[in-house]
């Protein structure tokens, strides 16, 4: 029976050692970290991780701001709205929360933003220097996984590692990340997708299975090998019967997955916890080496 990676546990260490962090900056009476999250239109589940940033952010004790607009805004009025918190000297990070509507180009809106202040990661300067090796803001979710396996000593170097999907904000960077020099990466990995003929055939040989493609219940035990690790990104709303309407679902079959694995990552409470707690990282990273800051 797997060993469970408990993300909730872990992300709670990480933002208690942030809130050190703050406390010292707050004693020498400096202005505390801030973020901002820009949130466009209604989607409940944005909407839930936004609210759920924001707080963590009380909690270290960062200053947060949020700015919501209508799922209508267009493209231009968020590339305004980014290039005045790339000019406000009290902002040191800000995240636009994704997916977006569909009049906006996505990339268009990232690219507009300041690498600086880019604390998710996915600037095109930000993921060249992650695919270089060089000190750089870290995509959360691929920087929680990472954070996640060193935290519970898991072993990457030299493993067979299969990453399910090729998201540009978690598939594909894992898979860059897995691959690094540096911790915990030296494993030998695979990247599947939809075009992938038999992606059974890559996971049933894997040492470390990390799934990010939004499929409830998708890796099935028969799927795995014994004493695999178990890494689920996916969080998929399903509806039921209950209070909320809903329930959420990884893409792992946990029951099954767990009789074969060694450690496995539930859903909730897994890898979610994790990508908020490395945004807090990240924008204390970006206080630190912000220019405006003396
Ligand atoms: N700008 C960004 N947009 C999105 C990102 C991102 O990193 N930056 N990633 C995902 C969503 N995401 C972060 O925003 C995210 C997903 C899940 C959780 C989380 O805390 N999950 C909890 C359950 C929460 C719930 O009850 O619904 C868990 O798994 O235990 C946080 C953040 C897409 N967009």
């Amino acid at each position: 029976m797997a060993e469970i990676l408990d993300g909730l546990k872990v992300s709670k260490e990480i933002k208690a050692e942030i809130k050190v962090e703050v406390d010292k900056i707050l004693e020498n009476k400096r202005r505390a970290p801030h973020l901002v999250a820009i949130l466009v239109g209604n989607n409940g589940a944005s909407k839930a991780y936004v609210n759920a940033k924001v707080k963590d952010c009380e909690e270290v004790g960062f200053q947060s701001s949020l700015v919501k607009f209508p799922s209508t805004v267009s493209e231009s009025e968020l590339l305004e709205k980014i290039e005045e918190l790339n000019k406000d000297k009290s902002v040191d990070g800000f995240i636009v929360q994704l997916p977006l509507p569909d009049q906006v180009d996505q990339e268009k809106i990232i690219n507009a933003i300041d690498p600086r202040k880019d604390v998710d990661g996915f600037h095109p300067t930000n993921f060249g220097k992650m695919a270089l090796e060089m000190d750089t803001f870290l995509p959360a979710t691929p920087f929680g996984i990472l954070t996640l396996l060193e935290r519970y000593n898991i072993e990457t170097k030299g493993k067979d590692c299969v990453i399910i999907g090729r998201s540009k904000i978690v598939g594909r960077p894992m898979s860059i990340l897995m691959g690094r020099k540096d911790f915990p990466g030296n494993s030998t990995v695979t990247l599947t997708h939809s075009y992938t003929k038999d992606i059974e055939e890559y996971t049933k040989k894997a040492d470390i299975v990390i799934t990010a493609l939004g499929d409830p219940h998708f890796l099935k035990g028969e799927m795995i090998k014994d004493g695999a690790v178990i890494v689920d990104v996916g969080i998929t709303r399903v509806d039921n019967d209950s209070p909320k309407g809903y329930y959420l679902a990884g893409d792992v079959d946990f029951e099954s997955c767990a009789e074969k694995a060694s450690w496995i990552t539930p859903v909730p409470g897994g890898v979610g916890p994790m990508t908020r707690a490395m945004l807090m990282k990240n924008t204390i990273i970006a206080y630190k080496t912000s220019v405006y800051n003396d």
